[in-house]
């Protein structure tokens, strides 16, 4: 699917050097989400995520993080509800994670940083017709983020840790196939907050309507252990460097309401 790799992310590095903000931009992402200062909007309904695990197609390292890819040619994969008046298409999932256990989260909840989080990336399939079109779009993509917190081993991640060592360098890739990701979704996808902000990376498009989840998922230390494995730079450079650290600084909420799916 063309969900991301046609779309060129910059030569990244931790904290990418890419612009800090894109200037004029008022709804970037990611932020700090302060629990008493977002709203409980009952309107909010219940998010409906229908994956078909046969769309999964590979897993690859893209010299920021690794991303598993769907076939998003179809509507067999979709997210709606929650606040989105249209139909999103699943295109893929990646993750963001830092050096140690103590940051790597892109959003915080009252400050607390996560040691990684969980992006699931779909696109608006009933305005637009490709990723590319819908990722330039104020209402093109829905992004659910789920935080990563280390306790028990994580049984549905493990397929996906296994795959790791096969991309250990950027641009390498592997078939990836009957991947569910709703078993990394945590059991209550009915809490959630929701904001309207970017991509964190390049191209840095104001596209995203926001799904961070309340409820957290665990996974073992030596899962995530396996995520510091990857590197950024490609098998033929002098000079390898771990894929670590690879989330983007938060931005400011420049008067945006955060809403939350509960009270
Ligand atoms: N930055 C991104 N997703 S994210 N980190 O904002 O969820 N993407 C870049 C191209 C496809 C997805
Ligand atoms: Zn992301």
């Amino acid at each position: 699917s063309a969900c991301s790799s046609k779309l060129a992310l910059s030569q990244v590095h931790p904290m990418w050097q890419g612009p800090l903000a894109i200037p004029g931009g008022d709804r970037q992402s990611p932020i700090d989400i302060a629990e008493r200062r977002s709203v409980f909007d009952p309107q909010l309904r219940p998010l409906k995520v229908q994956y078909d695990p046969r769309t999964s197609q590979q897993i690859w390292n893209n010299g920021y993080s690794f991303l598993v890819e769907y076939d998003d040619t179809t509507d067999k994969s979709t997210l709606k509800g929650g606040p989105l008046e249209d139909q999103f298409r699943l295109c893929q999932f990646h993750f963001h994670w830092g050096e140690n256990n103590a940051w790597g989260s892109e959003h915080s909840i009252d400050r607390r940083l996560y040691p990684a989080e969980l992006h699931i990336v779909h696109w608006n399939s009933d305005k637009y017709s490709l990723f590319e079109e819908a990722v330039m779009e104020d209402n093109g993509l829905a992004v659910i983020g789920v935080f990563l917190k280390i306790g028990k081993r994580h049984e549905g991640l493990q397929k996906l840790v296994d795959a790791l060592p096969a991309v250990r360098h950027k641009d390498s890739l592997v078939e990836f196939t009957k991947f569910d990701p709703a078993c990394l979704l945590p059991e209550n996808i009915d809490d959630y907050w929701t904001y309207a902000g970017s991509l964190t990376t390049p191209p840095l498009t104001e596209a995203v309507t926001w799904l961070v989840m309340k409820q957290h998922i665990e996974v073992s230390h030596d899962q995530l252990a396996v995520f510091r494995s990857l590197l950024f730079t490609s098998a033929e450079e002098q000079v390898q460097r771990s894929m670590v650290n690879n989330f983007r600084v938060q931005q400011s909420l420049k008067g945006r309401t955060v809403r939350s799916s509960f009270s």
